[in-house]
């Protein structure tokens, strides 16, 4: 078959800095966004006031500017670093002449071009039908407002306005009932392993910053013989939009579970942040998380800092942190792998700190809980098992009464094998 590859269409980046200290980043920050949808980024406008113009975002003489350098540029989209009002998109298309698109509208175009699942899809459907909700305008077309008769199912008097309304609204419970379904097997899932009691660990972080690579190697490193169960791992923004866990085996047999999620980046839709809350909640219930960062990218401070907000944001806090400065192989004169207390600077692309990260996670999964010794008796064979699942067991022996284990176990699991607790 043969393909036809459409030429990208022209965007001019647009912003106004209203005191963000970090405005200059996010307007990078767009232009990256609108590669990852495959557009060309021609120029730059920006506009520096401390509060957008209500009624078309701009002020007056910027709305001429854009006009002038659009047309210089031949651009066939503005882009907007921002969620604008509708009545703003309105009142600037109508004012330029030319397509607006405005920072959510990218996010979720991009969200909707790489969403494979059903889950993710019926998420970026969510927050798109949530979007364009308020949005909605009476169609020029006087027919369209006539009300009355015609379409079968139209209330007298109903406008077309409001038939489009209603029709949005059916569909976004539609969807919720849909997503609410797959979420219920998840909950299941979950609380199946709450009740394992098997540690979860949470990779979170940035877009792009290594998430899925450290998943990958991690797995690779301790369980080698699964190579089917490596995720999708990529340099493109947003390359993962659902959640996948796997088990992982540590060398001294303590097992955990290891989740990799969507990323983040600065000013994520609200409505999206709400569509991913479960997908999200993987990480809200975990017991660890590791803040991937892209160390090597100057803005990662930035980055750092966007990713704890969204966290906030989802309520997810008071869960112990790893901070992991990635990429430190690109990063000249760095030195890799360093750890000092939570944070550990390394490369998901090298073994010997892949091993460092490793035992990193082992410490602070464990750290927390108090040591203790166990005298087990002969007999009871399935206590040393409970204990080699659930707990760190730093020294074993065998003496004649039994077999003694120094291990730390989280207090909650104690129970069957609190018996055997040495005094
Ligand atoms: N040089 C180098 N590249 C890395 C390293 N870790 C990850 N990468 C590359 O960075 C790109 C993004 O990696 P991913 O693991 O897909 O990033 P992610 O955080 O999962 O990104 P999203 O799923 O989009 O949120 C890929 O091209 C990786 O090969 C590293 O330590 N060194
Ligand atoms: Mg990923």
């Amino acid at each position: 078959m043969e393909e036809t590859y459409m030429q990208p269409k022209k965007v001019l980046i647009t912003g106004v800095s209203q005191r963000q200290v970090n405005f200059d980043y996010t307007m990078r920050e767009l232009g990256e966004l609108a590669r990852a949808d495959n557009l060309e980024v021609v120029g730059d406008v920006r506009q520096n006031i401390d509060q957008a113009n209500h009624a078309t975002y701009f002020g007056k003489g910027k709305v001429q500017e854009i006009k002038e350098r659009a047309v210089a540029e031949d651009a066939d989209i503005i882009l907007i670093n921002d969620e604008l009002s509708p009545s703003q998109i309105r009142n600037l298309e109508k004012e330029l002449g030319i397509s607006i698109l405005d920072r959510t509208q990218l996010i979720l175009e991009i969200f909707a071009s790489r969403a494979k699942t059903k889950e993710a899809q019926l998420q970026v459907a969510i927050a798109e039908a949530k979007y364009q909700l308020p949005r909605l305008h009476p169609s020029e077309n006087k027919l369209d407002q006539q009300g009355g008769g015609g379409t079968a199912n139209r209330g007298a008097g109903e406008t077309q306005l409001e038939l489009d309304r209603r029709l949005i609204e059916k569909r976004i419970t539609k969807l919720k009932a849909e997503l609410a379904k797959i979420d219920q097997q998840q909950l299941v899932q979950r609380r199946q392993r709450t009740k394992n009691a098997i540690p979860v660990v949470a990779l979170v972080g940035y877009t792009n910053a290594g998430k899925s690579t450290t998943m990958n190697r991690i797995l690779q490193r301790l369980n080698p013989d699964t190579p089917e169960k490596q995720v999708f791992e990529k340099d493109m923004l947003f390359a993962t939009l659902d959640t996948s866990v796997r088990e992982i085996v540590l060398p001294n047999q303590q097992k955990f579970l290891l989740s990799d999620t969507v990323g983040f980046v600065t000013k994520l839709p609200h409505h999206l942040i709400q569509a991913f809350k479960s997908t999200l909640a993987e990480a809200a219930s975990a017991d660890l998380l590791i803040h991937v960062v892209d160390y090597s990218d100057p803005n990662y401070l930035d980055m750092m800092e966007t990713t704890q907000e969204t966290l906030e944001s989802l309520n997810i806090k008071d869960i112990p942190v790893i901070e992991a400065y990635n990429k430190a192989d690109l990063k000249p004169d760095t030195r890799y792998p360093e750890v000092d207390g939570n944070q550990i600077v390394y490369s998901a692309r090298d073994e010997v700190a892949i091993d460092a990260l490793i035992a990193l996670i082992n410490k602070q999964l464990f750290e927390q809980y108090p040591t203790l010794d166990f005298l087990v008796p002969y007999t009871e064979g399935q206590a040393v098992s409970y204990l080699s699942d659930r707990a760190n067991i730093t020294k074993q022996s065998y003496e004649e009464d039994g077999t003694l284990i120094r291990a730390q176990i989280n207090p909650d699991l104690l129970g069957p094998v609190k018996k055997f607790v040495q005094a």
